[in-house]
């Protein structure tokens, strides 16, 4: 394995890794760094927790000092918390260089970020809907000039899913110039290699982590099969378990809704558990306070939905829980990656519903892993069973008598006006389209009726004649 040194990095660069506990290269740093060094489009492809950050900080970070100007880089992410994570990453690394970045994320002041925005930082760190409100509301700043253009998560980036990024992408892309390093980072960037290979123009140099298996080894991946109602009571008592056998532990808990993620972390919280959560339904605010408190073990629980699955590195994490199992394996891989970073063990555990088993069959499959089953003793959890259904019933009450869907509601609301259309025309649009679909589906049940009864009268007819004959 080379050293920082002989891949082209300065001394000063490298003496900062060094302070930082980075002293060798992950091969990630070591294959993709001499080419964006050398000025090529570049797509880095490795497991969850393999230093994929440092391999586009440290090269951005080295041409920069040599010909530093604002705004000479743009990376772009999914989420808020990662775009503070990265430029926390560019900050430290970048210090003796008097660096200076700002970070343009959702639920935080705009007027703030113009202004920082017009003082041209060397690094701009963005999720990509409040870039595009900038560009599109302001022209105190250009992007007209950066040298490198980054897509960390680039596949969560161009994907097509209940967030899109694809709008405010074109918005952006539209305002940076095409003359420009483009560089691509994922654990999971093959599933959108043709659209990623369409940004990045200049002929990309690719690389990827040759093993077949996309988990890292150190992982230890299980699943328990558990009925529906039963579930909350496994994650009661596995909790309760760490508890009581390490002094030291941390958790990160995924489930698939906001409002689930709500109400377990009320049902933890009557358990007593140190448990906090994440989700997209709080205020931004409250979501970095959240996530600040658990990175420092003010509490030990995490629980979050997607928002939390990606990119973000809490090393502390010793324990992941899937409460529900990812309906795509790559949700899977970036959820599980939490725990088990940059060379340290940890453990995964997924809860699956008989409903769930061909999902875990295309987990396996995809990430060319057999998940172990965890072992439990099931005396124990029956035990609980009835308190904990009883404590969730609760919290789901107790939730209710909040105006957390009326929030959900406003929320929704505000996404349909940012998208420019009119609320009240959109749910007259959505009633319409179903009522069309009702008068449809009775359509069709009519046809279907129609044709029953002309064949069961058909039969009757025959039957008649065979009874006739036989008189
Ligand atoms: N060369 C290195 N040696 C030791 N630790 C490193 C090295 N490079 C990075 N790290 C550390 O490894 C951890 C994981 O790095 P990073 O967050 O960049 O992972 P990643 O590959 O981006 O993961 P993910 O796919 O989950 O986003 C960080 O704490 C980082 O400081």
């Amino acid at each position: 394995m080379s050293d920082f040194a002989s891949l082209g990095l300065s001394d000063w660069l490298i003496q900062q890794c060094k302070q930082m506990g980075i002293s060798k290269p992950t091969p990630i740093q070591e294959n993709c760094v001499p080419p964006i060094l050398e000025g090529r489009d570049c797509m880095g492809c490795a497991k969850t927790g393999s230093g994929k950050t440092a391999a586009f900080v440290l090269p951005v970070l080295q041409k920069l000092s040599e010909d530093p100007y604002g705004i000479y880089c743009l990376v772009l992410t999914p989420t808020r918390e990662l775009a503070y994570q990265i430029a926390e990453q560019f900050r430290v690394l970048g210090k003796p260089m008097g660096l200076r970045d700002c970070i343009i994320v959702g639920g935080m002041d705009m007027i703030k970020q113009a202004l920082e925005l017009s003082k041209k930082p060397h690094i701009v760190v963005a999720t990509p809907g409040r870039l595009a409100d900038h560009i599109r509301s302001s022209d105190t700043f250009s992007i007209k000039k950066i040298q490198f253009l980054i897509l960390d998560e680039a596949d969560r980036l161009l994907e097509q899913g209940c967030a899109d990024f694809t709008k405010d992408l074109e918005v952006i892309l539209g305002a940076v110039p095409a003359k420009r390093q483009t560089l691509l980072f994922s654990a999971t960037l093959t599933d959108t290699l043709q659209e990623l290979k369409a940004i990045a123009m200049n002929q990309p140099f690719f690389w990827e982590s040759k093993s077949e298996v996309r988990t890292v080894e150190e992982l230890d991946q299980r699943f328990i099969l558990t009925p529906e109602k039963v579930k909350d009571a496994y994650l009661v008592h596995l909790i309760q378990k760490f508890q009581d056998e390490h002094d030291d532990w941390s958790i990160m808990i995924f489930t698939s809704t906001c409002k689930n993620c709500q109400i377990l972390t009320m049902m933890l919280q009557k358990f007593n558990f140190p448990t906090i959560s994440l989700h997209s339904m709080m205020k931004q605010k409250q979501r970095f306070a959240n996530l600040s408190m658990f990175k420092s073990s003010v509490y030990k629980i995490l629980i979050a939905t997607d928002v939390a699955s990606r990119g973000l590195d809490i090393p502390t994490v010793q324990v992941v829980i899937n409460h529900n199992t990812p309906g795509l394996p790559k949700t899977y891989i970036h959820r599980v990656g939490r725990t088990a970073r940059a060379g340290r063990h940890g453990v995964s555990i997924t809860l699956v519903t008989q409903y769930d088993i061909h999902l875990v069959h295309s987990i396996e499959e995809n990430t060319q892993t057999k998940l172990k089953e965890y072992p439990v003793e099931e005396k124990e959890v029956l035990k609980i069973l009835t308190q904990v259904n009883v404590t969730r019933r609760e919290c789901e009450i107790q939730l209710e008598s909040t105006d957390f869907d009326e929030k959900k509601e406003i929320n929704k609301r505000k996404q349909i006006i940012l998208e420019g259309k009119d609320p009240d025309m959109e749910a007259k649009r959505k009633a319409e389209l179903e009522k069309l679909k009702g008068k449809k589906r009775r359509f069709k049940d009519k046809i279907q009726e129609t044709i029953q009864n002309k064949q069961y009268g058909m039969q009757k007819k025959k039957l008649m004649k065979t009874v006739q004959g036989l008189v």
